[in-house]
């Protein structure tokens, strides 16, 4: 019967049964650290069957302090090197608390590392709610991706997957054999907004919907998921001392998604000069004004729309 369609096959992949969800990755970024006190309180709103599900605060001398990080930023901080390093109390204190991190959520790499982590971040950009990826051919992942921006319809939920072989970084979740990150915004760093608030709310359940199901054996046939790959980061404008000589456009200002052409505008200098996109197709920026991302060099990245393709899976 069969036609030797790929398609068809369905994938047998593990359960899900060991699963964090980390808030306070950075000190500053509101909705994910109270969300993960509230459900260290009380856990039954994160409860599912058969799924041992820990929320964990990453950084807590960063939220403690209300600040990104304290000595590098841990979003950053957990490669190869870092987490083999010896050193302990010399260690900037995110490299030590990455190694803790790895201990009990992993190691890295390893059969022994947790299924899934949701990591939850906020932004000061106007991308509404992001998945963040960091794999094209995690099917588990993809399908939870389908799941989730189908569950939340009509509100959209996008998905940015970074995979880039010079612009990706070492997250926290990459710990996991299925990391993801939920981005949300716009929030202002140290400040709580409802809406954003509640929206990463209501995404993480489905999230962990999908992961009972998944466990209880559901099948989930063969899906295409519409990502935004990461394609270039974007600086500001710089005189010679590095200094920022314009900001972002007002026409590119909170239009996260939105279609950049080339010869669009997308900064203004202070004298109101304004610089085109000269890149040679269209893109669509996110992250554009991030406030975290002025120490990193990164006005906003660009990315490329594209469909990909998930395998049908089911529990083994
Ligand atoms: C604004 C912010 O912190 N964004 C996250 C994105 C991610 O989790 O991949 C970061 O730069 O680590
Ligand atoms: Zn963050």
């Amino acid at each position: 019967m069969s036609h030797g369609n790929i398609n068809n096959i369905t994938a047998r992949l593990n359960a899900a049964r060991r699963v964090a969800i980390f808030g306070g990755t950075h000190g500053n970024e509101m909705s994910g650290v109270t969300l993960v006190n509230l459900w260290m309180q009380n856990s039954a709103e994160i409860q599912r069957r058969g799924v041992e599900i820990q929320p964990f605060i990453t950084n807590p001398k960063a939220v403690e302090k209300c600040v990104r990080y304290v000595d590098t930023d841990l979003n950053r901080a957990f490669t190869q090197e870092n987490l083999s390093v010896t050193g302990g109390d010399e260690l900037p204190y995110e490299v030590q608390r990455a190694q803790e991190i790895n201990r009990m959520f992993g190691p890295k790499g390893s059969a022994d590392a947790y299924d899934v982590i949701f990591d939850l971040h906020n932004t000061t950009s106007n991308m509404g709610c992001t998945l963040i990826l960091e794999s094209s051919k995690d099917a588990f992942n993809l399908q939870m991706m389908n799941y989730i921006k189908k569950a939340f319809a009509p509100a959209s939920c996008l998905v940015l997957l970074n995979e880039h072989p010079l612009l990706k970084y070492s997250t926290s979740r990459s710990v996991a054999k299925h990391p993801v990150g939920l981005e949300v915004g716009p929030q202002p760093q140290g400040v709580l907004r409802s809406n954003i608030f509640e929206a990463m709310r209501v995404i993480l359940k489905h999230a962990l919907d999908f992961i009972e199901l998944f466990n209880e054996g559901m099948e989930f046939p063969a899906c295409s998921v519409e990502v935004f790959r990461v394609l270039e980061r974007m600086d500001y404008p710089r005189d010679a001392n590095g200094n920022i000589i314009a900001m972002v456009h007002p026409n590119l200002q909170d239009c996260d998604w939105e279609p950049l052409n080339p010869g669009d505008p997308m900064f203004q200098t202070f004298d109101g000069k304004s610089i085109h996109y000269q890149g040679p197709s269209t893109v669509y920026p996110t992250f554009i004004n991030e406030a975290a991302y002025y120490e990193k060099q990164q006005a906003f990245v660009t990315t490329r729309r594209e469909n990909l393709l998930a395998s049908a899976i089911r529990k083994a």
